[in-house]
């Protein structure tokens, strides 16, 4: 059977293949609206459509049903009632990806080998998330904690999954790649989507400053990589980045991912409480106080990674640091208005 147009089946078609053509290529694309128009199959819809326009298939010989097989099942393997860690966050992250890697700065820096490396580890990158946090795992001497031996928990355990749903039939993606270039992508992918561990921020993060120095000091706006290392880098952060990047997202897009994230974080402090374990950070739906964590969160973490990341393409991400720097008074401007109506 040959597989639909957009890689997947829905009445919608028309309309998904219009939001594609104006939007695949551009920051801010209403993602939760390709849920809708996909049939709730927005992994799927994404990847197919990145890789028609990126012309994978025919580069790297591709079976389209092979592509709709192995991210189907990719897609089923993101747990639909994660509020938060479900099928669309992967669509976005992959899109997000997809965009930064237009970046006119970065033409010709990766290969389409270390291209399709980033966008597959993007797709993969949370799959089958529980929903809660390593910390949580590590806590409740969860089975995959015991697995990993908390290092690293869910990053390991998405790798894993990924790497075993291609030994599914008719699902091997990687069929026709060389042995050599299947080892490349295989060691690429690990390390991007090891590098989404939070914990690994500030190290990530020190990198790309020091990669920012040199290279401004070397100047030309093309970035020349030198090696393995400096380039897998650039990779790391471009998807630690695009992980990071719905508080640089227009607002009503930033406001949901807020809205999902929250609720996730929720859950697991209602399941700490009821565990009589210590209740997480920003998990206490009673005490949180949403905007506030919003405006810190990117203070501290999300707005630093930005600001590195768009000196090191500049000027293609500057858009992208302003609406961040908007949305970020937007949140202290709803949190001094939230405290000053307490003090009532
Ligand atoms: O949890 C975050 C890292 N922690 C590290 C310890 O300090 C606090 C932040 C990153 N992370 N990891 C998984 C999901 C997310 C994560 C993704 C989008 C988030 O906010 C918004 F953009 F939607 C987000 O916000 C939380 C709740 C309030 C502030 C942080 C979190
Ligand atoms: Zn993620």
């Amino acid at each position: 059977p040959i597989p639909p147009r957009l890689g997947v089946e829905t009445p919608h078609a028309d309309e998904l293949s219009v939001l594609f053509n104006e939007s695949l290529d551009k920051w801010g694309i209403d993602i939760f609206r390709v849920d809708q128009l996909s049939n709730q199959h927005p992994l799927v819809t994404v990847v197919f459509s990145i890789f028609e326009k990126r012309d994978f298939l025919s580069k790297f010989r591709i079976h389209p049903s092979t592509l709709v097989n192995y991210f189907t099942g990719i897609e089923e393997h993101y747990k639909k009632d994660n509020p938060y860690h479900n099928a669309v966050h992967a669509a976005d992250v992959t899109q997000s990806t997809h965009v930064l890697l237009n970046a006119a700065s970065l033409v010709n820096v990766f290969s389409d080998l270390e291209i399709l490396a980033s966008i597959f580890a993007c797709a993969i990158h949370d799959v089958n998330h529980p929903g809660v946090t390593n910390q949580f795992l590590i806590n409740t001497e969860n089975e995959l904690a015991i697995m990993y031996n908390d290092m690293s928990v869910l990053e390991n355990h998405h790798c894993a999954v990924a790497f075993k749903l291609l030994q599914e039939p008719n699902c091997n993606i990687l069929k026709h790649l060389d042995d050599s270039q299947r080892k490349q992508l295989r060691k690429m992918v690990i390390d991007m989507v090891l590098a989404t561990d939070m914990s690994k921020h500030m190290s990530l993060l020190a990198d790309l400053k020091t990669m920012v120095e040199t290279k401004k000091v070397a100047g030309g706006c093309l970035l020349k990589l030198d090696n393995y290392s400096e380039k897998m880098q650039i990779m790391q952060n471009m998807v630690h980045c695009a992980d990071l990047s719905n508080p640089a997202k227009p607002l009503p897009l930033s406001t949901q991912w807020v809205t999902r994230v929250m609720e996730e974080f929720f859950n697991q402090g209602d399941r700490e409480k009821a565990l009589g374990l210590p209740v997480s950070p920003m998990c206490c739906r009673e005490t949180a106080n949403i905007e506030k964590s919003q405006v810190s969160f990117i203070d501290f973490i999300v707005h630093p990674l930005w600001e590195a990341w768009t000196e090191l393409v500049h000027p293609d991400a500057e858009h992208i640091l302003s609406t961040l720097e908007q949305n970020r008074d937007h949140y202290s401007e709803l949190s001094a208005t939230r405290e000053a109506e307490e003090q009532q």
